[in-house]
């Protein structure tokens, strides 16, 4: 690919759009939180159109993957820019949609913080994109802020703060019993990209507290459960963390089967990286500006000349 105008980069966004917005199951608009999973998943290693579809760790990548890829290879879009540049699109555009999702209806909405991800292009697909053999080595949702901290840093090269301002992206999207094993939506409201993570994380008025439970069948699948307090009773109910999630704000220890050894949040000291949580809990426009400027450092991995559309 020789260039990209932003007149393309516009058109591919609304088709983009009304693909990630028009795939329904139920309310949920599953595309929207697996395109950025999807995006994350790619960029291991480095972001080359690539994902393991085998590899237990991509498991529920298989929709967006699958929808995402028809578009690409059958309406042109594989002409303009390769497929790891339409999956890193796919995932700045799901983000903006999701930032559009406040529940609001007041012109206040339009001063909501959105994210502001400068798309760059120029990714190489790897010889057999969209799927390879390779296994490539993902976090386990069973780690401590150890586990995070090296995540961050050899995943992606982020310092913690970038790390913690990137694990918000679990404000969108459910964790499945049928794919990782895991179980849950991290917020109440799943399908608004904002700053509750960390909000539901640290809140002191959940109607029940965080608590560790074991949700696994086959193997062990440790879980912090809560009942949020937001939404009115119809939209709270149960809310989850993984162990990684909750080392951003206390001070876990694990054993090797990942059970913690304070069994609630309340009996843990402050991790770390408490204060940070709480910064960002404070202020939506503080961590969008920032996870913004995380996300964009994640799908430029493995690049230092990506090029901006002219
Ligand atoms: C310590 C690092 C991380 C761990 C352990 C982790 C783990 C997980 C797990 C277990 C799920 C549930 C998958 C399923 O059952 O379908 C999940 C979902 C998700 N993750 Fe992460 N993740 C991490 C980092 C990230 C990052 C860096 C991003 C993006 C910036 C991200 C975005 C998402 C999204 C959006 C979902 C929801 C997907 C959906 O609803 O289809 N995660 N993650």
């Amino acid at each position: 690919f020789t260039s990209l105008t932003n007149v393309q980069v516009r058109q591919t966004t609304t088709r983009l759009t009304s693909l990630l917005t028009g795939y329904k199951v139920g309310l949920s608009r599953p595309l929207i939180p697996g395109s950025v999973r999807l995006a994350f998943h790619d960029c291991v290693g480095g972001c080359d159109g690539c994902v393991n579809l085998d590899n237990a760790d991509n498991s529920g990548l298989q929709t967006t993957a699958r929808e995402l890829n028809k578009v690409y290879d059958n309406e042109g879009f594989n002409k303009l820019m390769s497929r790891a540049d339409f999956w890193a699109l796919a995932s700045v555009t799901a983000l903006d949609i999701a930032a559009g999702f406040q529940e609001c209806h007041t012109v206040l909405c339009l001063w909501l913080p959105r994210p502001e991800i400068t798309f760059r292009w120029g990714r190489k697909d790897c010889p057999t994109s969209p799927s390879t053999s390779q296994v490539r080595s993902f976090p386990d949702g069973h780690g401590d802020l150890s586990s995070v901290k090296s995540f961050g840093n050899h995943t992606f090269g982020l310092n913690l703060r970038e790390t913690v301002a990137l694990l918000g992206a679990h404000t969108l999207g459910t964790a499945q019993k049928n794919q990782s094993g895991w179980n849950g939506k991290w917020v109440w409201n799943q399908h608004t990209l904002s700053n509750l993570y960390y909000q539901e994380l640290i809140s002191k008025s959940l109607r029940r507290p965080w608590t560790q439970i074991n949700v696994g069948k086959r193997s062990d699948r440790w879980q912090w459960n809560a009942q949020s307090n937001e939404g009115g009773k119809a939209k709270g109910g149960t809310i989850f963390m993984l162990n990684t999630d909750m080392s951003l704000y206390k001070d876990i220890k694990v054993d090797s089967q990942g059970r913690s050894s304070c069994p609630t949040a309340a009996t843990c000291g402050a991790s770390e990286t408490a204060s940070i949580m709480e910064e960002y809990a404070a202020n939506n426009a503080l961590w969008m500006k920032e996870f913004s400027a995380a996300f964009e450092k994640m799908i430029s991995y493995g690049y230092d000349n990506l090029a901006v559309p002219n």
